[in-house]
């Protein structure tokens, strides 16, 4: 009798389809069916791999586009980068991309097309993004596409660099959470305030390591831009990925997309895709259980997403929380903010609203609040009420319906399709201390501008918001009766609605016991922890430190990856007019050399992939960043930098303490993984995966050890195009046809078809 099959969750589903080779260091090497690129993460990994002279494995099953940089106003067709782009950073960055989409056959999107858009929004809407795929993007916002079914998730300009080249990335094998939504969202509560109120419930960290799947019957009935929605803020739970399972809904909206299987292919597809979902049984490491009939409409009050609190709340106190590190985190919070504890969230005025990101800038969006903007004007207290569409597509569909009249005629600036005033890396951005009420996902400080203030909220109470003038309760403006519940207070982790795995079975997380794979040694070798390091620990009194706040946005636009160190901290380390602020750590003199940052709150790199964080702490001097907890993508960039990251136990937090405060070194030696003071007196040890330690003494060069084993790649190309070849087909397919009608002049050629000019 043969053995019945163990259940399995969606993730390791996907996941084992996917597998190329697994390596003796318990590392996986994992197939990418497609691959986002834009112009902010992408030109360090092309220069990497102009400096090994590799071609890019499969130009077909990349997609970029230009959309962080662009502006929002309005684009004088045919738009030519080099006027347009005023700036002339963000011209070079996305020069830079369309000269390497260019080199390379990669189809390209740009401001000229008429599809341009966030890169979040345009994969979905023409069916490059497919159930049952595995999809990255330098961008932290790829969890997105798990709204399909997909396993999406953002990596670092490294891994860029190693899908150009290898069309895989190393992986460790992630552990399965589940987010089971049950009740009913009531009106006027939209995913997007789920999203923040699970984020609330379960932490900026609580999802760390793990991929999450949402389900349940809430979830169910989500339209798939609500998905998006939900999906896309995963990150911010600190989550590698967010899934859903494809169902009726998924197959519906990819059906008739230009790049998704059509004709006999598509019923093959339903057959496969319909198998996508986590089995009965199928082993959680952890559960969490959300009543959707307890959720507000939910807006942030902090610094952090997970600072946040139902329309009908009030501001807390630091002393609403138990935790001490919260408590100075809210204190920093409300520093920052400008608010008093007490106040109540509808009373709190704002001097812009924007509608727009890759979480909220999709039709349905643009839908909810026409409904809610329909014959009413902004109020006068408003500088600025902005919409931007996620993509040109969605601006089009919004204006076939009149939408933009209605946002036009109640006083919003109705815009070209871009990443706008989610990150401010274009022209769009806050004045300092202006406070904003923005559809977007990350309140961090000076995220939307320096000294900026950002409440996140959904579309529905951003228009209200823009009527009122105040953040405003979105029921009491379309006349709906706030549903009785008690308000849900977010003051600790609120551990009574997670579950551990109970099954038996160990969780597939990382292997930390297996034997390193010989390495290969890098051409110029980065790292050098055969030594003992030494010298100042600089020591940083905060949680969450965000990827904003390490490396601001306003220095994304470079395409170096060297001399990033005077960027560093650059918000928190200098006033705006450039003079240094005289109590920040790293502006003390004897802490300008530092070796060591100690940030003594919890996850430390949270947010955005951008690499240029590491880049930039690397080139300040720091060798170590000791902190309770790391961000994942963070985490990964760190060590394929050569970065050391330790998370010291609270004993070795105290000495460590002890020495700075007496002024005093330490020193490192990874080898023995041991922390000793100035003397060589050891002062505690460290645990540390041995992959990472022998990569970080020996040094690595991950894309040669992959390209070492190029076969197992073209066998699983082989063994993929027998057993879905619909992957590669309906890319291959759309662009040469369906899509080919759009674009003018263009003749199908793999070779051509990066010349999109639509
Ligand atoms: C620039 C990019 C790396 C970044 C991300 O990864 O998230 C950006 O999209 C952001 O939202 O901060
Ligand atoms: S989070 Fe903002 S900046 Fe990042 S991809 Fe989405 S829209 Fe663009």
């Amino acid at each position: 009798m043969a053995t019945p099959k163990k259940p399995r969750t969606l993730y390791e589903k996907i996941f084992a389809d996917h597998i190329v080779a697994e390596r003796d260091d318990g590392t996986v090497l994992l197939y990418i069916d497609r691959h986002l690129i834009h112009e902010v993460t992408s030109p360090q990994a092309f220069s990497g791999l102009a400096s090994r002279s590799l071609p890019v494995r499969q130009p077909a099953l990349q997609l970029a586009t230009s959309d962080h940089n662009v502006p929002t106003t309005p684009r004088p067709y045919p738009v030519t980068p080099a006027t347009y782009l005023r700036v002339p950073a963000s011209r070079l960055q996305v020069q830079t991309l369309e000269r390497n989409v260019r080199a390379h056959n990669i189809p390209y999107l740009g401001l000229n097309s008429r599809r341009q858009g966030i890169v979040h929004v345009i994969g979905p809407e023409l069916g490059f993004t497919l159930p049952g795929t595995t999809i990255v993007c330098g961008d932290s916002h790829t969890s997105t596409h798990g709204a399909f079914g997909a396993l999406a998730w953002g990596v670092g300009t490294s891994e860029v660099e190693h899908v150009l080249a290898t069309q895989t990335v190393v992986v460790t094998r992630w552990g399965n959470m589940r987010v089971e939504v049950n009740g009913a969202l009531a009106e006027g509560v939209s995913s997007k305030d789920l999203m923040m109120h699970i984020i609330g419930t379960i932490g900026t960290a609580g999802g760390t390591g793990m991929v999450i799947e949402f389900a349940g019957p809430v979830i169910r009935k989500l339209s798939m831009e609500s998905r998006m929605a939900l999906c896309n803020m995963s990150i911010e739970a600190g989550a590698r990925a967010g899934l859903i399972a494809p169902d009726e809904t998924t197959f519906e909206y990819v059906k008739g997309r230009p790049l998704a299987p059509t004709g006999g292919q598509w019923e093959e597809v339903l057959k496969y895709w319909e198998q996508l979902y986590s089995d009965p049984g199928a082993h959680f490491d952890k559960t969490v259980h959300i009543d959707a009939t307890a959720v507000m409409p939910t807006v942030t009050w902090g610094t952090s997403p997970e600072q946040v609190v139902s329309i009908t709340g009030s501001v807390p106190a630091p002393e609403d929380f138990e935790d001490p590190v919260k408590q100075e985190s809210c204190r920093q919070a409300l520093g920052y903010m400008g608010l008093e504890a007490g106040a109540r969230m509808t009373d709190i005025a704002v001097d812009k609203v924007f509608i727009g990101s890759c979480t909220n800038a999709r039709l349905e969006d643009f839908r909810i609040a026409a409904r809610i903007l329909r014959g009413k004007r902004i109020s006068p207290n408003l500088k600025l009420a902005l919409a931007v569409p996620g993509s040109g597509a969605v601006k089009r569909a919004a204006e076939r319906e009149g939408i933009d009249a209605i946002f036009k005629q109640a006083g919003f600036q109705w815009r070209e399709a871009g990443c706008s005033l989610c990150v401010g890396l274009n022209e769009d951005a806050l004045l300092p201390f202006e406070r904003c009420a923005s559809t977007s996902n990350r309140n961090f400080e000076s995220r939307q501008g320096t000294a900026g203030r950002t409440h996140l909220v959904s579309p529905a109470v951003a228009a209200a918001t823009a009527i009122h003038g105040t953040l405003a309760d979105v029921r009491l403006e379309t006349g709906l009766k706030p549903q009785e519940a008690p308000e849900v207070i977010y003051s600790s982790e609120s551990e009574e609605y997670i579950e551990s795995g109970s099954e038996g079975g160990n969780p597939e997380v990382e292997n930390t016991d297996q034997p390193s794979a010989a390495p290969v040694a890098r051409s110029a070798k980065i790292s050098a922890y055969s030594t003992t390091v030494c010298g100042s620990v600089a020591i940083v009194e905060r949680s969450n430190i965000d990827t904003d706040a390490i490396f601001p946005k306003q220095f994304c636009t470079t395409i170096e990856r060297k001399g990033l160190g005077d960027c560093l901290f650059h918000n928190l380390r200098y006033h705006p007019d450039g003079n240094p602020k005289a109590d920040f750590i790293l502006n003390q003199k004897k802490h300008r050399n530092a070796s060591f940052l100690l940030a003594t709150g919890p996850n430390f790199g949270c947010g955005s992939s951008r690499e240029h964080a590491v880049w930039a702490l690397q080139d300040f001097g720091f060798r170590c960043i000791f902190a309770p907890s790391f961000a994942d993508i963070f985490y990964n960039n760190a060590f394929k930098n050569g970065l050391l990251l330790v998370k010291p136990d609270a004993a070795l937090v105290a000495r460590i303490v002890l020495s700075a405060g007496l002024g005093k070194e330490i020193q490192i030696n990874l080898a023995d993984q041991v922390v000793l003071d100035e003397s060589g007196v050891k002062i505690g040890g460290f645990e540390i995966e041995e992959r990472r330690k022998k990569e970080l003494i020996d040094g690595m060069d991950e894309i040669a050890v992959t390209l070492a084993t190029i076969e197992d790649i073209e066998e699983f190309e082989r063994d993929r195009k027998a057993a879905r070849p619909w992957i590669d087909e309906s890319v291959r397919d759309g662009w040469s046809s369906k899509l080919a009608k759009e674009v003018k002049g263009w003749k199908h050629k793999d070779a051509q078809i990066n010349s999109l000019d639509w």
